[in-house]
């Protein structure tokens, strides 16, 4: 059984960044995890390269011969990459222990989560290569400073989620810069009352029907529950990493053995 984090999320919103910290951070807790580009686009990496998409297809090649712009470009590569799963990710993960853990930085391009099948094929096919996967859905928390930006940024992970259909975590990332930490709080695990009551004051009257449908999807999605993420802090590194084990059952194995161990000793 192989473990593998999706990180993915708006254009901007910290993925690369995340997954450089996070690399750090297992190295120096001495965990292997393997960090793998899936942006095409992508030039420089702080973190080492486990596995490119670069290898399989370049941007600047397929705008250059096809005339495309960038973000056709990008959906091109990315169905490009559909169409090798066989192949391409195949030879690739063969690179690969059983059991090893992998995050891919995905590209930010929201299309990808909520037009084309791209991602959910390559879900489905590490599944089939018996991947536990989470999707890691960043947010920037400098776009939720009132509802109705806290409201937009759930219905875009929101749209991840139903494409997906994957375990979910949703990450409030750049802490460090919130000056008014007060103001997130609110969003963190806010009240849907309080939310609603909020967004009625914000829209004219005629909206009123259509916020209260709104929070109460987000409600029922378990969507209104964001973790926060600064990187400067190892302790909060370590407990977004803690939550996305737990979605992907990562160590308990572990856990189990030494469950076993202990009864085996009450036994004796
Ligand atoms: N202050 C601060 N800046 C951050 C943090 N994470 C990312 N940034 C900055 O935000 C910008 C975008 O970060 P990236 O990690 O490239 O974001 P991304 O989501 O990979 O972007 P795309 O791949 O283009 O979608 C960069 O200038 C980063 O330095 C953070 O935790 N704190
Ligand atoms: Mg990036």
């Amino acid at each position: 059984m192989g473990y593998a984090q999706l990180v993915i999320g708006p254009a901007g919103s910290g993925k690369s960044t995340y997954c450089s910290s996070l690399y750090q951070h297992c190295e120096t807790t001495r965990r292997t995890i393997h960090i793998v580009n899936l942006d095409p686009a992508a030039e420089n990496f702080d973190y080492p390269v486990a596995m490119d998409i670069r290898e399989l297809i370049s941007l600047d090649d397929v705008m250059e011969e096809l005339g495309l712009g960038p973000n056709g470009g990008l959906l091109y590569c990315m169905e490009h990459l559909e169409e090798n799963l066989d192949e391409w990710l195949n030879e690739e993960l063969e690179n690969f222990m059983e059991d090893d853990y992998l995050v891919f930085d995905c590209p930010g391009q929201i299309e990808l989560f909520s037009h084309v099948p791209v991602l959910k094929n390559f879900v489905e096919h590490l599944q089939r290569k018996n991947f536990n996967v989470c999707a890691v859905y960043l947010l920037d928390s400098q776009f939720i400073t009132d509802v109705t930006k806290f409201i937009s940024g759930c219905m875009a992970s929101l749209s991840a989620m139903v494409q997906l259909e994957l375990p979910h975590v949703n990450i409030l990332s750049k802490m460090d810069l919130v000056t008014r930490k007060r103001d997130i709080e609110d969003y963190l695990n806010p009240e849907p009352q309080t939310l609603l009551a909020e967004l009625n004051q914000r829209m004219g009257p005629q909206f009123q029907k259509l916020n209260k449908a709104l929070i109460e999807l987000v409600d029922q999605y378990s969507m209104v529950s964001f973790v926060p993420l600064d990187l400067r802090k190892e302790s909060s590194i370590q407990y977004v990493l803690s939550q996305i084990d737990t979605c992907i059952q990562f160590g308990e194995d572990a856990d189990v053995k030494i469950k076993d161990f202990d009864e085996d000793e009450d036994e004796d």
